[in-house]
């Protein structure tokens, strides 16, 4: 695997519609105790429709927050955030329950908190499509399920409650769950985090085939290396601000053979700053102030330091 590191503005070239999920200059601020913790300070993020996207980060770097705001049940102090063309500053309560109704989905790491414990999988796929009354009819609705359950490869649960089920079923018949009404973005926050490896490889698999099939936005928060290698874009966050991306893409070398290429970017907001990755700064020892070059076509930056001193 390659890596390089290059700038990109964020968002890069002018998607050709808009991006399902567009944060800008995104900030929410907890004040507890006459302390303020400043959880996103800036944040930019741009997701296009139909892409699979992880966002990764260090414990506390606002990776929770900044979900809970897309799921609409947080908002932020200030910036903008704007959801399959939603406005989640200026949404009002009635807005908000049809924008979680219909417009996003989520799975959370906790299996306990996406499934109703009394009720069987079949009839947690069910409930959000009684709720908003779209699938009318209790054959149209049991056939929507049993599609549904198919897709996650889960159709034998079909009868089953959540504690009759491993970690991994019950995750699976959340994301069913979660997709049941056709939602533009698909929010899941470390959905792997209570499994083991090989239950969380079925389970990003299922994640990945739900994003290919039904062609969902999905926003996915992790802590696993694993998955973050499997998408094609991952976004770091850093102090409450997207500090690099990774893309990646794959080549075909001169025998023939698949190679991934992994190639990382910082990102460059709109005032002009960006975030060194933490092993440039190190390799370089480089701190406070450093000195910057234009050139034709690149920026250099160099230590402050004099020459042999
Ligand atoms: N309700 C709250 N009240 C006060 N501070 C909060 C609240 N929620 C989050 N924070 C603080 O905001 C910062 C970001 O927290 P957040 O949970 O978003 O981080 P995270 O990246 O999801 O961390 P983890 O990976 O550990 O879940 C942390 O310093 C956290 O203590």
């Amino acid at each position: 695997m390659s890596a390089e590191v290059d700038v990109a503005t964020a968002g890069g070239a002018a998607p050709p519609e808009r991006p399902d999920i567009v944060c800008e200059d995104l900030v929410r601020v907890f004040s507890t105790e006459g302390v303020e913790v400043q959880a996103l300070q800036g944040l930019n993020l741009h997701v296009a429709a139909g892409d699979l996207v992880a966002v990764v980060g260090a414990s506390g770097s606002g990776k929770s927050t900044l979900l809970t705001i897309l799921s609409g049940l947080d908002r932020p102090t200030a910036g903008s955030a704007v959801v399959a063309g939603v406005d989640l500053l200026t949404m009002t309560n009635a807005q908000r329950t049809a924008y979680q109704r219909d417009v996003v989905g989520f799975v959370w790491q906790q299996t306990g908190r996406n499934l109703l414990p009394y009720l069987t999988a079949a009839e947690n796929v069910a409930l959000p499509l009684v709720v908003a009354r779209r699938t009318r009819g209790t054959r149209a609705r049991a056939a929507r399920v049993a599609e549904l359950l198919e897709l996650m490869g889960v159709a034998e649960v079909h009868d089953r409650l959540p504690r009759e089920m491993s970690g991994g079923q019950q995750q699976r018949v959340a994301i069913a769950a979660a997709v049941a009404n056709s939602p533009r973005v698909l929010l899941a926050d470390e959905p792997t985090g209570e499994l083991d490896e090989e239950t969380s490889a079925a389970v990003f698999e299922a994640i990945r085939h739900v994003n290919r099939e039904v062609g969902v936005t999905t926003l996915i928060v992790t802590h696993d290396p694993a998955v973050a290698e499997h998408v094609r874009r991952t976004v770091q966050i850093r102090d409450g601000r997207t500090s690099t991306e990774v893309l990646r893409r794959s080549t075909v070398d001169e025998h023939g053979r698949e190679h991934l290429v992994a190639e990382e970017f910082a990102v460059l907001d709109k005032v002009g700053r960006l975030q060194l990755p933490h092993g440039f700064v190190e390799a370089l020892d480089l701190r406070d102030r450093v000195r910057l070059g234009l050139e034709e076509d690149h920026v250099s930056v160099w230590p402050d330091r004099e020459e042999g001193r």
